[in-house]
């Protein structure tokens, strides 16, 4: 039975989903960090908000730990590197909440400019003072937002119905979405240069951290009112104390913090209770979001366990369902390709893996089909735990290289994978295809063959040369080997050759010995003799 912990706080929903899946759930919000350390080896699932720091202490605890499920959207407190080398699927509910945060950034917006918040506190403190709360229209003002995705430009629509106009800095979107929502992109600068208000929406990276600081609050405009519902640390909470305190801009509005729970004592923006208004961390906390994010967090933490890929992986490449559900064929050949080599030449050192795709199958995002080619090739290698997660990681720890490529099908055939293995000894290839019937390897080494994919077979790679065949036939029939098929495929005539037989039991090593010195008596140069099983 497997567990999940749920450290944070989810709405009932997801855990419900979880227990209807047989899933024995701890639901901890708020557990100590010892505790979630001591605790987090048990698990084989987590499902976390903001508050449940997953990093590579947590993380190289987490032995059987198989999924990280954010439900919601920021995933800055979850160690992806260490959650990857891992092989730890991480995903996040990115759309569950969207809403809530762009309608609480319009609330936000409002209420900065007509001190809301300010004049209700005041009024249960028994102060009437309409002359001190007196505010501004935001009909008619620039709206800068830094951070064009899913939030802002949801904002930006919004704030443009009530007459504002918006503009934008984001340096990763495609101008023509911007200019789809007739939201100018401009220089980071230009937008604090203009904007009455400048509201964040950008994800925590390196790049964004702090990406308000002591030099861009003094380009602002004096009457500027700054935004914050994205992360706390994308603003120097400090330079904007130091902001506020020298006039050089007119409020803001922050429901994320650089330190959560804010207290009195580590943030300094509560002495300003006239201009800054702050919510705490309430952008995604609302009934809806919180049922949203739950349910999807629930259902793909199941989904996860249950071999499928996650919608919204963090650490994988993406794959919507429906066409993960058609690819399957092309994910089940490409690693029965992968498991056929690695029995055969996986004990040799591997320098550089290859695939290549021809056909039908190039309609698909080949990243997974190829990361299941490197799991398997590496999985019956390997005593530590591989998945498509860490499968490049410990392919790049190894000195593999790999190369993944789209060929022309010019064949009959609808679909075609080839693989290819170097090793420190040789080169060797497999093609294959995928046939309502089943899979079927076409080619072994550039020389066409037709073999069921599954199986026990013997390879042999020698050279043409009359008097093989009868005598392996013979050496298998006097130990009553029986083969099933025996096909046999050569460049030229005393050329590379190579012959596979089916067969229907296993030959013993002394077996595989007589039919190699059978065949050096014969002078036939074998490169290749290799018993294997699919
Ligand atoms: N307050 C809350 O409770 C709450 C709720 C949901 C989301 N969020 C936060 O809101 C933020 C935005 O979420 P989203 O769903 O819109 O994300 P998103 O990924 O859809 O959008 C982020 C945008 O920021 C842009 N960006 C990245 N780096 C940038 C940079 N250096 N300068 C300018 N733009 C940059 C990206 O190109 C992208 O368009 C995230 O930080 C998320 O964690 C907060
Ligand atoms: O879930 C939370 O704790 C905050 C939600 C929000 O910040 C998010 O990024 O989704």
């Amino acid at each position: 039975m497997y567990k999940v912990l749920v450290s944070d706080n989810i709405a009932q929903k997801g855990i419900d989903i979880l227990e209807a899946a047989g899933i024995e759930v701890d639901f901890k919000p708020g557990q100590n960090r010892e505790e979630l350390l001591n605790s987090i080896g048990n698990y084989d699932g987590i499902i976390v908000r903001s508050m449940t720091i997953l990093n590579a202490e947590a993380l190289n605890k987490a032995k059987n730990l198989k999924v990280i499920g954010r439900a919601g959207t920021g995933y800055d407190n979850i160690d992806l590197d260490t959650a990857t080398k891992n092989g730890i699927f991480v995903f996040n509910t990115p759309t569950g909440n969207t809403i809530s945060a762009v309608e609480h950034t319009l609330g936000m917006i409002l209420s900065l400019s007509r001190n809301i918040a300010q004049a209700n506190q005041a009024l249960h403190n028994d102060i009437w003072d309409r002359k001190k709360y007196m505010g501004v229209e935001v009909k008619g003002k620039t709206l800068g937002i830094i951070g064009l995705g899913r939030i802002g430009s949801r904002v930006a629509k919004r704030a443009q119905a009530f007459g504002m106009k918006v503009i934008a800095n984001d340096p990763y979107l495609a101008p023509k979405n911007a200019e789809k929502i007739n939201v100018p992109l401009l220089p980071f600068k230009e937008v604090l240069e203009k904007s009455d208000y400048i509201s964040l929406h950008t994800p925590l990276t390196d790049e964004t951290y702090h990406i308000l600081s002591h030099k861009e609050f003094a380009i602002m405009k004096e009457t500027a009112r700054v935004i914050n519902c994205a992360r706390g640390q994308n603003i120097d909470t400090e330079a904007l104390a130091a902001a506020l305190e020298k006039n050089k801009i007119a409020g803001a509005a922050i429901d994320v913090h650089e330190e959560e729970p804010v207290k009195a004592t580590n943030n300094p923006l509560l002495s300003f209770e006239d201009r800054v208004i702050m919510t705490c961390h309430l952008g995604g906390t609302t009934t809806e979001a919180m049922d949203n994010v739950s349910i999807t967090a629930a259902e793909e933490v199941v989904s996860v366990l249950h071999s499928n890929l996650p919608e919204s992986p963090l650490n994988i490449p993406a794959m919507d369902p429906n066409e993960f559900n058609r690819a399957k064929p092309y994910i089940n050949l490409v690693t029965k390709l992968g498991n056929f080599m690695a029995k055969w030449k996986g004990n040799e050192r591997i320098v550089n893996l290859e695939v290549e795709y021809g056909g039908e199958v190039n309609q698909y995002n080949l990243k997974p089909m190829t990361l299941s080619f490197v799991k398997s090739i590496l999985e019956p290698i390997l005593d530590d735990r591989i998945n498509l997660v860490n499968a490049m990681h410990v392919a790049n720890e190894r000195g593999i290289s790999l190369k993944e490529s789209q060929i022309q099908n010019e064949g009959e055939l609808k679909n075609i994978i080839k693989v290819v293995l170097k090793t420190e000894q040789g080169e060797y290839s497999l093609a294959g295809t995928y046939l309502p019937i089943g899979f079927r390897v076409i080619e072994i080494n550039g020389l066409r063959i037709d073999l069921e994919l599954s199986g026990e077979f013997i390879i042999v790679s020698y050279q043409d040369k009359p008097g093989v065949i009868g005598k392996i036939g013979s050496i298998l029939g006097e130990a009553e080997i029986n083969i099933a098929i025996m096909q046999v495929g050569r460049k030229s005539f005393g050329g590379d050759a190579i012959m596979t037989m089916q067969i229907d039991s296993k030959p013993s090593a002394e077996i595989m010995t007589k039919i190699k010195q059978n065949l050096d008596d014969l002078d036939t140069n074998v490169k290749d003799l290799t018993y294997l099983k699919i």
